[in-house]
Order: structure tokens, then C-alpha cells, then sequence
């Protein structure tokens, strides 16, 4: 039976970047990614500005919605601090395979813990199953008509804090408009753009930085 895509891409990474090298994973996808095939990866223009949020929060405890083959998620744990973790979700099993195999070949391994299922089963299984109090950091990167359904989950589930923050890519292309109404009119988040392009093309896309002012729900008295 002929490869995926997403075999090719992995191949690719094992035959030409470095065994342990982050850095070296993520640029072969994008070298494979812009010059073979394209592919839903957040990309490096994107990367960069998942690169600075990350930095900027330096979460202890980051979720990923939407693992994909692992670039973000290769992407995001080469950032994290001694002890801190990355939990990734991602439904699909040949994708899960590969983006086990892509963060092993990285060797972040020790940081991301790879959730097989899908997010509206596993964020209400997030603080007694993988021992969250609440989330630092989420990068929302899956099915676009899911990520309002799971902002809201995460917090029905209590899993986000005062200072929680939300990155979320593909607010343009292919759009999460409900999502950006959604929390554009939600008074307890604070929401940033950033204009950028769709990965490996030159199609205007952008993130949706929101973060949380309050975490409970507060009952005004
Ligand atoms: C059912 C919801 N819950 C889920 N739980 C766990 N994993 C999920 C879930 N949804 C989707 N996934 C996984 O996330 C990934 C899906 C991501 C969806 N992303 C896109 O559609 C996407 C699409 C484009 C795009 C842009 C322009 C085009 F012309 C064509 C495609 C660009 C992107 O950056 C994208 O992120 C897959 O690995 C899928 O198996
Ligand atoms: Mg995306």
C-alpha cells in the first residue's frame, strides 16, 4: 500500500534531520513541507510567533489541541523549562503514530505526553487521569468548528486560571469565525491579533492570542 503524506514527512525528518536536534526536525518539515509537499503544519512564520508566546509565558504545564504529525508540538516542548510538560491531543492513530515517532527522533519525548482521542473526551479527563491543576499555555490547532466548543470545555472544567492564555492559528485560513466572535465578545478574555501568512505560502492568515482575566466563574454576588 502506497505512504501518507504524512509517512513521506516523517521519513523525510528520519533520513535528514539529526537524532536529539529539535531545531534540525522542524526545519526539515519545513524544507519538506515548502519545497515536496505542502502540509497543515503551523510553519515557521507562525512558528515564530507560537516561539514568542511560549517564551513569553514559559508555561509549566502547555496543551496542544490537533497533534498532527508533532511540528508544533516538537516546536513547543524544545521551549519548556526543566520539569515543565506539554500534553498533546490528537484523534486520528496514524497521526498519533507519527507525531510519536517525530517527537522521539526530536527527543522531547520526556517533555509531551501524547493523548490518543479526541479533545472533548480527554479535557474533562485532564485534571484527574494527567494530574492538571490548570493549564498555562493552550495552542488550539485542530478542527476549526471545535475550537469554541473546547474553549468553553476547558472552561466548564475549570482548567484555566487568571493569566491562562489561548493561541490560536488559522484565524483567517481556512477561518474560525465563530471562535473570533466568540471570544472577541467574552468579557473575560483579553484577545490579540497576528497578522501572518498561511504556512510555506503567500496567503494572509493569522493567531488569535486570548488570555483569561478570570479563571472560574466568578457568581457576581
Ligand atoms: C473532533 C475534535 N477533536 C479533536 N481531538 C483530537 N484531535 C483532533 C480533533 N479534531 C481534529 N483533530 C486532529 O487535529 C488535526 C486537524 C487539524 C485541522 N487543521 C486544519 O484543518 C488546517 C487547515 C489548513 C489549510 C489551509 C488552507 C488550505 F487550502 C487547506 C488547509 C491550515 C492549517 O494550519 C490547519 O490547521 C488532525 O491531526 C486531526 O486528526
Ligand atoms: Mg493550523
Amino acid at each position: 500500500m502506497n505512504q501518507s503524506k504524512e509517512q513521506r514527512i516523517l521519513n523525510y525528518v528520519l533520513q535528514n534531520a539529526v537524532r536529539g536536534d529539535p531545531c534540525s526536525v522542524i526545519d526539515a518539515i519545513d524544507t519538506y513541507c515548502s519545497q515536496k509537499e505542502w502540509a497543515m503544519n503551523v510553519g515557521n512564520e507562525k512558528g515564530l510567533i507560537l516561539d514568542k508566546t511560549v517564551e513569553e509565558i514559559n508555561p509549566s504545564v502547555a496543551l496542544e489541541l490537533g497533534t498532527y504529525c508533532g511540528y508544533s508540538a516538537v516546536r513547543i516542548a524544545r521551549l519548556l523549562k526543566a520539569g515543565a510538560r506539554l500534553l498533546t491531543v490528537e484523534f486520528n492513530p496514524e497521526f498519533a503514530a507519527i507525531a510519536k515517532q517525530m517527537i522521539e527522533f526530536a527527543g522531547v519525548q520526556d517533555k509531551v505526553t501524547l493523548i490518543e482521542g479526541p479533545s472533548e473526551e480527554i479535557i474533562p479527563q485532564l485534571k484527574k487521569k494527567y494530574e492538571v491543576d490548570t493549564l498555562d499555555f493552550v495552542f488550539v490547532d485542530h478542527w476549526k468548528d471545535r475550537y469554541t466548543p473546547d474553549t468553553i470545555l476547558l472552561q466548564e472544567c475549570s482548567l484555566l486560571r487568571k493569566g491562562s492564555v489561548l493561541l490560536a492559528d488559522n484565524i483567517i485560513v481556512p477561518g474560525a469565525p465563530e471562535f473570533v466572535n466568540y471570544i472577541r465578545n467574552n468579557p473575560r478574555f483579553q484577545c490579540t491579533n497576528y497578522p501572518s501568512h498561511l504556512e510555506y505560502m503567500k496567503v494572509q492568515d493569522a493567531m488569535k492570542k486570548a488570555c483569561t482575566l478570570q479563571g472560574e466563574h466568578i457568581r457576581s454576588t
